[in-house]
């Protein structure tokens, strides 16, 4: 089986098996693409955007900035073949970047992605408010949602045991990943991550088929009526 990728940085990448080999840019074949909708959410500061720009970017984004609002990124992968792509919601952690915000974060979303900070304790203390809001705004329960302990690479300095977050995921029956969008040995981990949600979305109902003028990347969002949307 072969994952083949085409992120936003003018590279693709093909996955085969558990090696991943970069090669320049070429355009897909298909004019057929699924787009989906990803939000990573969770408190300023625990790496929502370096993890984003790890897997469409491909490397660790020195030095970023908070985010105001929400920033978008994408990359498309072929799946067995089929082309999925991904745009993900960047959102901000801070409240005043976001509040204005928060109704389009959640709108037509299609999985999201709780991340906090393996380092820091309060980071992860918020993630049942971080589920609250996402509640609140009806995402529906089918929607997947996985848990993301970032900064790995320091967890010597970890205050957020595995256990500790194995049981809050098991307690809403979230898969949980524990990684770094640093340490560049983490670059197939922080993919496999997505490419786990890609694969449970790949079975679902096409949501979008890309039109044959649209061949090129666009960094806008697309967003769809859910209700029309199966997700069996
Ligand atoms: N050591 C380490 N630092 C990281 C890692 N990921 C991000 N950082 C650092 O953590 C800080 C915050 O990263 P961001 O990605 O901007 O955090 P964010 O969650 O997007 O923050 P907001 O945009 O304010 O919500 C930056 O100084 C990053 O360099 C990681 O895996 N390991
Ligand atoms: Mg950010």
């Amino acid at each position: 089986m072969a994952i083949e990728s085409r992120a936003d940085h003018g590279f693709s990448t093909v996955f085969k098996s558990d090696s991943i080999i970069n090669e320049s840019y070429k355009e897909h074949d298909s004019p057929q693409t699924r787009v989906f909708k990803i939000i990573v959410i969770g408190d300023s500061n625990v790496g929502k955007t370096c993890l984003s720009y790890r897997f469409c970017g491909g490397k660790f984004l020195k030095n970023p900035e908070a985010t105001i609002g929400v920033d978008f990124r994408e990359r498309t992968l072929s799946l067995d073949g089929e082309n999925i792509k991904l745009q993900i919601w960047d959102t901000a952690g801070q409240e005043r970047f976001r509040k204005s915000m928060v109704e389009h974060y959640y709108r037509n979303v299609h999985a999201i992605i709780f991340v906090y900070d393996v380092t820091n304790l309060s980071s992860f203390e918020s993630l049942p408010e971080w589920i609250e809001e996402c509640g609140r705004h009806s995402v529906p329960a089918m929607v997947p949602r996985i848990l993301v302990g970032n900064k790995c690479d320091l967890k010597g300095r970890g205050e957020v045991p595995t256990s500790l977050a194995q049981r809050l995921a098991d307690g809403y029956n979230f898969p949980l990943f524990e990684t770094s969008a640093k340490d560049p040995a983490e670059k197939e981990h922080v993919d496999a991550i997505f490419l786990t949600i890609a694969y449970k979305l790949k079975n679902h109902k096409p949501l979008r088929l890309k039109q044959p003028s649209e061949s090129g990347a666009t960094n806008l969002p697309v967003e769809q009526d859910q209700e029309n949307s199966c997700f069996c």
